[in-house]
């Protein structure tokens, strides 16, 4: 921290190889010991050797650099104080569009009451002060989420947020004094949002996506009450780990070609499952496998505990390897038939409602991280300087930040009023009404994402390529994006659904 005040001449003075300050945003900085371990090379330093280096600076770095270099920090101007406002741990950012209308003091909203804007808070601070900082290295070293994170997650309910509304959640006092009774799908879409704000695509789905996409399925549809609520205790108290095993190399949204087979035993007690699973995010730690299984007369879905003849090899992807992304062998793994979710022959329906909040919690991800993008190409066409002039002074990169502006800001407000539907349904009508509209969101929302990738990587040119420093977070949503276009359901097939689904109920009109 600052500790002096010093004059500009006093800093001018200071402007040799051997012995080099520099004023970057009203503080002095004295390089001198660092010149030679700078990454941008020691003689951009000595060209700029006792001067005002602000604008050089940010035209380069980003502004967590100098928090991590704070240590050079030898003092501020003398008369003058410090502009660049640094965010605190739980802040909203002061950029315009770089939070949703909700959030803004001069926007109203009819969903979000102070309980949202209260959880909203509690979780952005959890997120700043135990997520970002381990989804960063975890998102480049490969490994996976620490058991002292889930239990953080787990004491704080969390775990248990993630899975949306619901009985699992009653009787709780959940974070920012949310009662669990009142949580509703907006507040599920503001856990969702505020986690994805740690900025890392792969640990994003290493902190425990699996259980947020199989667990709500043993919640809904585990006929045996005492083992369902003996694995919901289990993993959301973070001691076992859960993922939906669906997607096989054979068959990825065409749930109806799937191979892996469930074949009764003659006594009826077991099935004895063969086949392969692909694509199984956390697949790698995983404890139990919602699993979908080809039976004599159809399609059924069994909870597989990991054990003999259950194997799992991880499957190298665009995104980092936190998210123990498996390839899973099942080789005549012996299952009790008590393991069973919804009726036998009859797991499509068990998959299909299932799908509907996976996809609700991609739409949410997908639209927060796209407005993060935003907010990225919003600073750096302020701060970079081309042509003797502020990026954003060029009308053809106005253009671009109109457009993808438009695009974050129609997803958002319809993925709002979809939230809002939800919470005023039951799981049954939502089964039955919202799988069209939120399959049809997802496909409008990665679309979306594609664009705005493409016009953000060209807004930051090189850096937009480049895994570290200015454009870091639109290269990762450049190579990533595609993960939510993928996943839960391809564009394609979720378009086609909110088409068909629609055309269910068509009444006999002509024109
Ligand atoms: C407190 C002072 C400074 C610190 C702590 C610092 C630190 C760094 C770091 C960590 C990087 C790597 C970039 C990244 O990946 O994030 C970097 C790159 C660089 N720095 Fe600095 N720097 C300082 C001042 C300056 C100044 C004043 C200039 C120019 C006049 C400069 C020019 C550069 C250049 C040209 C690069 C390469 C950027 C690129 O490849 O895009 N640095 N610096």
């Amino acid at each position: 921290m600052p500790h002096q005040t010093l004059s500009r001449a006093a800093v001018a003075s200071h402007n040799k190889p051997d012995d080099l300050w520099c004023i970057i945003d009203h503080k002095v900085y004295d390089l001198t010991d660092f010149v030679d371990a700078h990454p941008g090379g020691s003689v951009v330093l000595e060209q700029i050797a006792g001067s005002d280096a602000t604008t050089a600076f940010y035209n380069l770095h980003r502004q967590e650099v100098l928090e991590k270099y704070s240590d050079l920090c030898i003092g501020v101007v003398e008369g003058e104080t410090p502009e660049v406002i640094v965010p605190k741990a739980g802040d909203l950012s002061p950029v315009p569009y770089a939070e949703p209308l909700w959030l803004r003091p001069q926007f109203k909203s009819p969903y979000f009451k102070e309980s949202h804007r209260q959880l909203r808070k509690a979780v952005r601070e959890f997120v700043d002060k135990y997520v970002t900082p381990e989804a960063q290295q975890k998102e480049k070293d490969g490994t996976y989420i620490s058991q002292e994170l889930i239990n953080r997650m787990a004491e704080t309910d969390l775990l248990a947020m993630r899975l949306g509304p619901g009985k699992h959640l009653h009787g709780k006092n959940l974070m920012g004094c949310v009662k669990g009774e009142e949580f509703d799908y907006l507040h599920d879409l503001v856990v969702a949002q505020e986690f994805v704000r740690a900025n890392a695509r792969g640990f994003q789905d290493g902190n425990m996506a699996g259980m947020v996409i199989s667990l709500t399925a043993i919640l809904q549809w585990m006929p045996n009450t005492q083992l369902q609520q003996q694995v919901a205790q289990e993993v959301l108290s973070g001691k076992k780990k859960i993922c939906l095993a669906i997607t096989e190399a054979f068959a990825g949204s065409d749930v109806a070609g799937l191979r892996t087979t469930a074949t009764k035993t003659p006594d009826g007690k077991h099935y004895i499952v063969s086949g392969t699973k692909k694509w199984i995010t956390n697949g790698m730690w995983c404890d139990y496998f919602v699993t979908g299984c080809r039976t004599e007369k159809g399609f059924t879905v069994l909870l597989i505990p990991r054990q003999e003849g259950v194997e799992t090899t991880l499957i190298k992807t665009s995104y980092s390897t936190t998210a123990g992304t498996a390839f899973v062998e099942f080789n005549k793994v012996k299952v009790p038939v008590e393991n069973i979710l919804g009726q036998e022959h009859n797991g499509f329906v068990v998959i299909m409602s299932n799908f509907n909040h996976e996809r609700f919690m991609m739409c949410s991800a997908v639209i927060r991280q796209s407005r993060t993008v935003v907010e990225e190409c919003l600073k750096w066409c302020n701060q970079r300087i081309v042509f003797s002039k502020k990026l954003i002074e060029q009308p053809a990169i106005r253009q671009k930040l109109a457009k993808m502006i438009s695009l974050v800001e129609a997803n958002q407000a319809w993925l709002e009023q979809i939230a809002y539907q939800m919470s005023n349904m039951t799981y049954s009508q939502q089964s039955k009404l919202l799988g069209g509209p939120i399959g049809l969101l997802k496909s409008f929302a990665t679309r979306s994402a594609h664009e705005i990738a493409d016009e953000a990587v060209n807004i930051f040119g090189g850096r937009g390529l480049t895994q570290s420093g200015m454009g870091r977070i639109v290269e990762q949503f450049h190579r990533t994006y595609k993960f939510d276009a993928i996943l839960g359901g391809t564009e394609e097939i979720l378009a086609d659904l909110g088409v068909r689904q629609a055309m269910k109920g068509f009444p006999k009109a002509m024109l």
